[in-house]
């Protein structure tokens, strides 16, 4: 495997821990959401600092639907103030934004919010990846009746329509709260990710625990399958 870098190019979180956050202060699960909010802008602030080149953040699941529409509209609402007050900052910083998941049919401002800041960021090199009503399951199916639509179902063409078929290969693919689980997070380019599962709460974790996990990964023996 000649050709396999060293460092992880693609990393991906699911930030997960928010609610139980808030709940140890007692205080409501916006406010661990918030937190969150605030912990994703400083990894994103950091990301320059390491050599990833593509940070794919679970933000919010097909699954997520199911909770209550308050948490919902609260998610929404704190999407719809981190895209206006960070997009500049992206810009600045050389981020260029991409959404995986569903995000076409979530409300229409956040729609045309996203698209606009697809616009803007177009032409930064480091990718922050935010999957938004996304669900690895219904993903994979998208692209299999894509690649079915073609004449041609191969591992080769159902990659080629993931959502993530421009993104580089995932290396890193960390989960935050102590679940070890991947609630139908890119499960197709998981293969043969790295896994790390950490006990601490999302709005805990700092630019400095991605490093220690980056360090953490630079450890590992990658075989793919080889010797
Ligand atoms: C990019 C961006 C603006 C992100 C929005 C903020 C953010 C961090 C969203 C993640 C939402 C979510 C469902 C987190 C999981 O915590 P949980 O609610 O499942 O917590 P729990 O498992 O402790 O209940
Ligand atoms: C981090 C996000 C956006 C989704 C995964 O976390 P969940 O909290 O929804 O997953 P489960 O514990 O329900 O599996
Ligand atoms: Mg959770």
């Amino acid at each position: 495997m000649g050709d396999t870098p060293k460092h992880a190019r693609h990393v991906a979180i699911i930030m997960d821990g928010n609610g139980r956050w808030a709940k140890r202060r007692a205080l409501p699960r916006a406010v661990g959401h918030q937190r969150g909010v605030e912990a994703v802008r400083n990894l994103v602030r950091g990301l320059g600092d390491t050599q990833i080149e593509c940070l794919t953040l679970y933000a919010f699941s097909s699954e997520n639907w199911k909770r209550d529409e308050e948490e919902v509209d609260d998610l929404m609402n704190l999407m719809r103030k981190f895209i206006k007050s960070d997009l500049p900052e992206f810009v600045a910083n050389d981020v260029r934004l991409k959404i995986i998941g569903d995000w076409q049919s979530l409300a229409p401002d956040i729609v045309a919010m996203l698209e606009d800041a697809l616009e803007q960021t177009s032409k930064g090199s480091r990718i922050l990846a935010v999957a938004l009503n996304y669900g690895s399951q219904q993903e994979i199916a998208r692209a299999a009746a894509k690649a079915a639509a073609i004449g041609e179902v191969t591992e080769k063409t159902i990659a080629a329509h993931l959502d993530t078929n421009d993104l580089p290969p995932l290396d890193l693919l960390i989960r935050t709260s102590g679940e070890v689980r991947l609630s139908n997070f890119l499960l197709w380019q998981s293969a043969y990710a790295e896994m790390l599962f950490v006990d601490t709460l999302w709005p805990d974790f700092t630019p400095e625990m991605l490093k220690q996990a980056l360090a953490n990964f630079d450890g590992r023996e990658r075989r793919f399958g080889g010797r």
